[in-house]
């Protein structure tokens, strides 16, 4: 077995090093191979995805990932900047269900931005489809308003757009999951205004045909945004499109306490699958040692138990975290008073003591 360990940019490498120190602590015996993408990647080699490291991702049997993305790369051409390596590995492999379980330790109920009765117990996953919508939709660019009260002004168009087969596969996943779970999905959407939306709610009536022990739920999106910081526990899976998910990930993310506590799996139809915490390279604290590690340790239990066959180690994973939550060690961001603040490398070790 083959992971291929891809840090990236920021606090990639310094979160990255954390979890590859836990894998190692288990002896598993598995192949590691490093290289470098996003934005380092194009600093060495004029590319963010290079033909290399995209070979190596396409081979292994998984793909351990950190984040990618710096300002400093935010005025080159579009196909250049960092950010395109983790849209091209996810296109690239077919990576189009996206796992992100929010779940609220007991430790951190109080880090939550929210009230503790809110969040204590709370588990939902959200299934973001994460290889079509307007991410990836063409034609996209810039050109000089074809009609309209500002006809000739430049203007900037995107284009958004699902299948069919694309909609029925994540609902399979999502109705699936919601099997193994509390038998609820909620699909959220925008269908009482967007087309491609309409056809993404009328596509989940009719997968939800097979599925009769499952309930559905239907929700716009901007609901589904103030529902999840009003009762987030209503909620059991929750499926949609890949914009609308990267939002509401990133605001479920606070259920849980903080966004470094997010781990997220991609997973193609073979079950191979990349691994990565659902937030970016923080170029705000990189560098400083003070990210949390949490959000990519989990995520390589989340390599171990779907990618790799490998569910005891997955478990032991997360046992460790939970026991070093109750020893009351903290990172900056899910600190609060009573509690030890703690470095990325601290943390980590602290998990590799607790394993
Ligand atoms: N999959 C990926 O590689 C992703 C890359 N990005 C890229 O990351 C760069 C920064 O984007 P932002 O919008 O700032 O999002 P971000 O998720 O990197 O950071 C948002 C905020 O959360 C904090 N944060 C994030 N992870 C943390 C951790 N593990 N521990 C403690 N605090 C943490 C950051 O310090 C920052 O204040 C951009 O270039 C963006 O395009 C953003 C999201 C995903
Ligand atoms: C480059 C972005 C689409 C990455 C992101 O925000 C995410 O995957 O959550
Ligand atoms: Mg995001």
């Amino acid at each position: 077995m083959k992971i291929a360990v891809l840090p990236g940019d920021g606090i990639g490498t310094e979160i990255v090093a954390e979890a590859v120190k836990v894998l190692d602590a288990l002896d598993l015996k598995f192949e590691m191979e490093s290289a470098l993408v996003g934005g380092a990647a194009y600093d060495a080699h004029g590319h963010p995805l290079p033909e290399s490291t995209l070979k190596l991702a396409k081979e292994a049997d998984a793909i351990l990932f950190g984040a990618v993305g710096d300002w400093k790369y935010d005025k080159l051409d579009r196909p250049l900047r960092p950010e395109q390596a983790i849209l091209g590995l996810r296109k690239n492999l077919g990576l189009f269900a996206n796992f992100r379980p929010a779940i609220c330790y007991e430790q951190l109920v109080g880090a939550s931005s929210l009230k503790p009765e809110l969040i204590a117990g709370l588990d939902i996953l959200i299934i973001r489809e994460l290889t079509g919508d307007i991410y990836f939709g063409q034609p996209r660019g810039r050109r000089e308003a074809p009609d309209g009260e500002f006809k000739g002004a430049p203007e900037a168009f995107d284009t958004m757009r699902y299948s069919k087969p694309e909609i029925e596969r994540i609902a399979h996943v999502a109705f699936q999951a919601a099997r193994k779970r509390n038998k609820k999905v909620t699909s959220v959407d925008k269908a009482n205004v967007l087309e491609t939306f309409q056809f993404w709610k009328d596509t989940m009536i009719e997968v939800h045909a097979q599925y009769p022990d499952v309930e559905l739920q239907h929700m716009y999106v901007d609901n589904a945004a103030m529902q999840l910081v009003k009762a987030p526990k209503a909620f059991d899976v929750v499926v949609t499109g890949n914009m609308f998910g990267d939002i509401l990930s990133d605001e479920a993310s606070m259920l849980t306490g903080s966004i470094g506590m997010l781990p997220s799996a991609s997973l193609n139809s073979r079950n191979q699958g990349l691994y990565e915490p659902s937030h970016g390279s923080a170029p705000d604290i990189a560098g400083k040692g003070i990210a949390n590690p949490l959000a990519t340790i989990l995520s390589a239990a989340m390599m171990l138990r779907f990618s790799l066959n490998q569910e005891e180690a997955a478990q032991r994973i997360e046992a460790a975290v939970q026991k070093v939550l109750a020893q009351g060690l903290r990172t900056g961001d899910i600190w609060s008073e009573g509690t030890t603040k703690v470095g990325t490398v601290e943390m980590g070790d602290a998990v590799v003591k607790a394993l």
